[in-house]
């Protein structure tokens, strides 16, 4: 379990993370959430014991910092790797540093789809491919609490699908799972608690059901090669339709079934028809509009 406790980090006149509450528990993939410059990194650094916070504290199973790569693994920058060391050496020296056997080595580069690659030089890694041996190496000493930064970017469309399944199959088995994204899409389909932050500060703390609930808007996603005659239709019948370009319309305040109902009565095409219930995008960018106005770049 992760315990943070009124963290905050201040850079001189900058405050990165101000007075963060939020508790991360075994069992669950938590996404941690927020726009560019919310403060996660800084959040991630803090808990890992790599910054020291200005006031507050984070814990981690009670301690103050983690015990090694058996008690916590952690993703923070695929980058930061010696690029000259193939995949296997880098995992090694990990594995030797802290004490873990040489087999997991193998074992890890296997669950991360790596294990064709070991002996190639990381210089040459794709940006998926530097995720993935992140990955390994917080997986490497089996730890029950992870934390990934950022983990989703870079990943192929088959690589994100694996590692959702990878996330959820470590909280399954009673691990404490935290993942950051500043993009909601990204959780949406991964964790299934959210700690939501915006400017450091704290924005929510709940199931992404509840998250969801916080949003204004359901709507209904449909495919049409009759776009400009369905939005006439739904317009008839009070809804808003929104054109998403192509052949996609996005409607509010019709049911997906009248929409597909209406769609049938004129005979009109429907390649897709989605309800989505739960807007969590929409949640979240109602949540950290008013502190969303920092952009990468801007003097704060
Ligand atoms: N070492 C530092 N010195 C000065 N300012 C810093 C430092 N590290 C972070 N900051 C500032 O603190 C704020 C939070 O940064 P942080 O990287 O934690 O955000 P983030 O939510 O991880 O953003 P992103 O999604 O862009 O990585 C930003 O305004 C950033 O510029």
């Amino acid at each position: 379990m992760i315990e943070v406790n009124g963290l905050t980090k201040r850079y001189g006149a900058v405050t990165a993370v101000n007075g963060l509450t939020f508790t991360v528990r075994p069992g669950h993939v938590t996404g941690f959430l927020g726009p560019n410059g919310a403060g996660k990194s800084t959040t991630l650094r803090m808990i890992l014991g790599l910054n020291r916070p200005t006031s507050g504290s984070a814990t981690i199973d009670g301690r103050p910092r983690p015990a090694g790569l058996r008690h916590v693994g952690a993703l923070l920058d695929a980058g930061d790797v010696h690029g000259g060391r193939t995949a296997e050496a880098h995992l090694r020296a990990l594995a030797r540093g802290n004490g873990l056997p040489r087999r997991r080595v193998a074992e890890v580069l296997e669950e991360v789809g790596l294990a064709g690659v070991a002996r190639r030089r990381i210089g040459g890694f794709s940006l998926g491919m530097r995720q993935r041996l992140g990955i390994a190496a917080a997986l490497l000493g089996d730890p029950p609490v992870l934390m990934f930064d950022e983990p989703i970017n870079g990943l192929d469309p088959e690589g994100v699908l694996w590692v959702r399944g990878l996330f959820r199959r470590l909280a399954a088995e009673g691990r404490t799972v935290l993942v950051s994204s500043h993009l909601m899409s990204e959780m949406e389909n991964t964790a299934d608690r959210l700690v939501v932050i915006g400017r450091g500060e704290l924005i929510a703390e709940e199931s992404l059901a509840g998250f969801a609930a916080r949003g204004t808007g359901a709507s209904v996603t449909v495919r049409t090669p009759d776009p400009a005659e369905l939005a006439a239709v739904l317009g008839l019948e009070g809804a808003h339709v929104r054109p998403e370009g192509g052949d996609v319309l996005t409607v509010t305040g019709l049911s997906a079934a009248r929409v597909g109902e209406l769609a049938h009565r004129r005979r009109i095409m429907l390649y897709e028809l989605a309800p989505r219930t739960a807007s969590l995008e929409q949640a979240f960018m109602e949540l950290t509009a008013g502190h969303a106005e920092h952009r990468a770049g801007d003097p704060r």
